[in-house]
């Protein structure tokens, strides 16, 4: 790790060079030495949450049928994995996919090995989330104006009021309720929002009660600034250096969509700023019906395949995730989106051959 000595030896040595570029990205980075001192080692175990029967589903045309969802759930939990984001309480006009959300839930109530938190935008959906017997929630806010009207048809402002609605009615069921933030480091409509709005609506879920904010680069846009040498729109580092700046490490998660194929090397950045909780979707399946082009998530087979690569547990077996990968690709017909299930396969296949 650099330490700030080095930094300053960096710093004189390029001040020296004849290089403007240079001298002004090191003039220029008040935040440099936090930096330092804010990375450490990476956690030794992370919470994965999968998000691919809610995240990974919401997006696709052809309805998917509702006995196709819950065997999906059902192959997810049975994989290890310790959160699987069940569906959404939302409009089905808006999000025609999850219109079977009542169904798909009260069918899990006895599926054991996870949590099934569900999304619900308002009370209306909270309430009949509670019906069908869901145990824990999730709100969903943004950091960008243009995203929070067209998702939830409303300003930042006028959501937090519902969610606050939320939150209150949670607190008395004494049911969690995470919150999403989206639009994290780039809107599809407004380009790059700045760290301090995202900490604005991080610090506004905290303090409602979420036991948990997910920071969504939902558009995929943010890249892991690298320390001292770059001079580009990094922009996953400084976003959670201002959340972390007012809400605990412990109650983030990240969630990148992998639309500029940055997804893995933004969660390795974050795992070195301490987070642990990190939401992907398997197969790679996914994108959100309100930021066009986004593909989807990061796959859950890549993050699981590089964090047991450095020695991180996640107690998902990937064998078993695959399974469930290979179910719901068939069904929808269309190979993963993860390398990882891909390249795992194709050695199976081959050394199968050459029995
Ligand atoms: C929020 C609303 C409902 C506002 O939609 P609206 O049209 O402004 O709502 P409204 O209050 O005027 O109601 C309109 C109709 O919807 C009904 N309604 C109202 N609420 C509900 C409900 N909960 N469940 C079922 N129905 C509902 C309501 O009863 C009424 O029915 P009508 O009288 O027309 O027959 C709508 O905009 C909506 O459902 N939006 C959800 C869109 C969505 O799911 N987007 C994808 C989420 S992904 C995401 O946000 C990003 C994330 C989390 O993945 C992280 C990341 O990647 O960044």
């Amino acid at each position: 790790m650099l330490k700030a000595k080095k930094f300053d030896k960096f710093r004189a040595l390029f001040n020296s060079s004849n290089d403007p570029q240079l001298g002004r990205l090191f003039n220029h980075r008040p935040h440099s030495i936090k930096r330092c001192q804010l990375s450490k080692s990476i956690p030794e175990f992370v919470k994965i949450v999968e998000v691919g029967p809610r995240d990974g589903l919401q997006n696709e045309k052809n309805i998917v049928p509702t006995a196709v969802k819950i065997e999906l759930i059902k192959l997810l939990a049975s994989s290890g994995l310790p959160v699987v984001e069940a569906t959404s309480f939302v409009s089905p006009k808006w999000v025609p996919q999850l219109a079977d959300a009542k169904e798909v839930v009260q069918a899990i109530q006895n599926v054991e090995g996870a949590r099934f938190p569900v999304l619900t935008p308002n009370l209306k959906g909270f309430e009949a989330a509670v019906a069908a017997g869901a145990r824990e929630v999730a709100i969903f806010a943004s950091a960008s104006e243009s995203f929070s009207k067209s998702n939830i048809n409303c300003s930042i402002e006028d959501s937090l009021t519902r969610y606050r609605d939320v939150s209150l009615a949670s607190k008395e069921l004494s049911i969690p309720v995470r919150g999403y933030i989206s639009c994290v480091v780039g809107c599809p409509v407004e380009g790059m929002v700045s760290p301090s709005r995202v900490a604005h609506v991080a610090k506004q879920l905290s303090d409602m009660g979420c036991s948990e904010i997910s920071l969504g680069d939902t558009i995929g846009v943010g890249t892991p600034e690298l320390f001292l040498l770059s001079n580009g729109p990094g922009t996953v580092i400084p976003m959670l250096e201002a959340v972390l700046d007012v809400v605990p490490v412990d109650k983030l998660a990240v969630h990148f969509h992998d639309t500029y194929g940055q997804a893995l090397s933004n969660i390795f950045a974050s795992l070195q700023m301490g987070i642990s909780t990190v939401d992907s979707s398997v197969s790679g399946l996914g994108g959100c019906p309100y930021a066009k082009g986004a593909s989807g998530n990061v796959a859950t087979e890549d993050v699981v395949y590089m964090l047991h690569g450095l020695g991180v547990k996640t107690n998902v077996d990937l064998g078993r995730l695959m399974v469930a990968g290979d179910f719901i690709c068939k069904h929808l017909g269309r190979p993963s989106g993860s390398k990882t299930a891909i390249a795992l396969s194709r050695s199976t296949t081959a050394q199968a051959s050459k029995l």
